[in-house]
């Protein structure tokens, strides 16, 4: 075949308007965008057998369980703003059930159960404290400083375990990382605009989906109303994407190319920090700063099923260890609002913690995580699991991580930057969103955005995005 052994001198399998790459949920709204807007020449490719992207369902012990994203986040406040990901899974039909995080919360530490209640609802004060007093900031232009440094000068410190679990509830299981590896002023609206009505963000409810369809269905079922089977090439795995004044020009890893007039990139920040992609002519300094200096955060769900249910009958439970971020925050689906009777539940850890049992074997993490069971049940014999699993979000060279997170280094000229096209090469995804970054949401807001540009520039109105060559805010020593 003329392009088994492309370079990039080789002929295009073919040529479109718009080239996608990856088929999430920012490369599948960017292609109804672009749908929307008459133009159908475009060709998403995806290195994976389905649309999704993230959203990753996994059968356990009978059940479809999300690998990935499990929550609608900020559903609507009244007539507000409606997040776009509850209206297509009200659109599709799928099942979801409120998820009562801060009502139905027992808490254990070493000693078994222990009543830390009003330690835990102390940290919903404390974080408080520290997203007020972030936007106090943001208000007179204060410099940044780490989330760390806000709850210290909050007074609002977590000294200990009991403490340091209910902050971990607060922080940790959201962003993904610890208030060390954070920014203050991006908690300033409690981690973007998505839980605030007044901001332009929806509610403060969080729907799980228990859809035995998975979670995915909504997006594939979107799909389904307006994509051609011709306009999605799955199993191809960009290896290589080259732009030019006159086009972009991709390669896969089986050596095929493709060209486009425009592409939209919408691989997660974490595939584009690595080496997984190359581009052509390499990214420009501005670029590779604003994509370096954004965190790719991990969160891991850790899935155990037993003969039979012996656990909290609250929907949530919080242990204490005596190292911060050990196996804390845990789950019953085997509740009467998720899957009763399936004996399932699971654990989640984040950050740093998640890289390393990345690295064991799941032996290992499965006794560690049952020693810490034994720990929370002293009174019963923790029978053996029927099943274990948990997803390397991490290692996983499609996306290197969950989720993005702002660091105290990161400026919004390095945002502006990540989201700024490169000629006719453009970018979408979920940690391109100003407001929503880390979110679903955040990844539809920015394909909706981006698949409507380009449709502009393929209709001969081209825009570009905003970038500066450099960002300068540093004040050197005065000696
Ligand atoms: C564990 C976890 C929990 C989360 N929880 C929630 C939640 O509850 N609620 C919420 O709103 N959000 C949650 N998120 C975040 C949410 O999943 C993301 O914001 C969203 O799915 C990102 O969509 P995207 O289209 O930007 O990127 P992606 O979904 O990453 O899409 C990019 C696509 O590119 C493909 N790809 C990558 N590399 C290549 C290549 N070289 N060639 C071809 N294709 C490639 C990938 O396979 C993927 O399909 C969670 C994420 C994770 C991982």
């Amino acid at each position: 075949s003329p392009v088994a052994s492309a370079t990039n001198d080789s002929v295009p399998a073919s040529h479109h308007k718009v080239l996608i790459f990856g088929g999430g949920v920012s490369g599948v709204i960017a292609a109804r965008a672009l749908h929307d807007k008459g133009i159908s020449d475009f060709l998403i490719l995806e290195a994976r057998d389905e649309l999704g992207g993230r959203l990753i369902s996994h059968s356990f012990g009978g059940k479809v369980i999300e690998n990935g994203p499990n929550w609608i986040q900020g559903t609507q406040t009244g007539s507000g703003p409606e997040n776009p990901i509850l209206k297509l899974a009200l659109k599709h039909g799928l099942k979801t059930q409120f998820n009562d995080y801060f009502g139905s919360i027992t808490t254990y530490d070493p000693d078994g159960s222990t009543d830390y209640i009003d330690i835990f609802n102390n940290a919903v004060d404390k974080y408080t404290s520290l997203v007020n007093s972030a936007g106090a900031r943001v208000g007179k232009s204060l410099v940044d400083l780490t989330s760390r440094s806000g709850y210290l000068i909050n007074r609002a410190n977590a000294h200990t375990p009991q403490e340091q679990a209910a902050e971990y509830y607060q922080f940790d299981w959201e962003y993904a990382q610890t208030p060390e590896q954070t920014s203050w002023i991006a908690s300033s609206w409690g981690n973007n605009f998505t839980y605030v009505p007044e901001a332009g963000g929806f509610s403060e409810d969080n729907l799980l989906s228990i859809d035995q369809r998975g979670f995915k269905y909504f997006l594939q079922a979107e799909g389904d109303e307006f994509l051609e089977a011709q306009q999605i090439r799955y199993n191809s795995r960009v290896k290589n994407i080259a732009h030019s004044d006159s086009q972009v020009r991709v390669t896969l890893d089986d050596g095929q190319t493709f060209s486009a007039d425009y592409a939209i990139c919408t691989f997660s920040l974490g595939v584009l920090q690595n080496d997984d992609v190359r581009f052509e002519p390499e990214l420009p300094d501005y670029k590779l700063e604003a994509i370096s200096s954004m965190t790719m955060a991990t969160y891991t769900k850790i899935f155990l099923q037993f003969p039979k249910k012996f656990w909290f009958d609250t929907e949530m439970g919080l242990y204490a260890d005596s190292e911060r971020g050990r196996y804390p925050v845990w789950q019953s689906l085997d509740h009467e609002n998720f899957f009763p009777g399936s004996g399932i539940i699971f654990v989640t850890v984040t950050g740093d913690y998640s890289q390393r049992i990345e690295r064991l074997p799941d032996s290992q993490v499965k006794e560690e995580v049952l020693g810490v069971m034994r720990q929370m049940f002293p009174n019963i014999t923790i029978p053996e699991p029927l099943d274990f699993f948990f997803p390397r979000w991490f290692s996983d060279p499609l996306f290197r991580g969950s989720y993005s997170n702002w660091p105290p280094s990161f400026f919004s000229e390095h945002h502006d930057n990540l989201r700024a096209n490169l000629g006719r090469l453009y970018f979408s995804g979920e940690a391109m969103s100003q407001k929503y970054f880390g979110f679903l949401h955040g990844a539809y807001d920015e394909g909706q955005n981006i698949g409507t540009l380009v449709a502009q520039c393929v209709q001969g109105g081209c825009v570009s995005l905003k970038s500066v060559q450099l960002v300068r805010n540093a004040h050197p020593y005065e000696i």
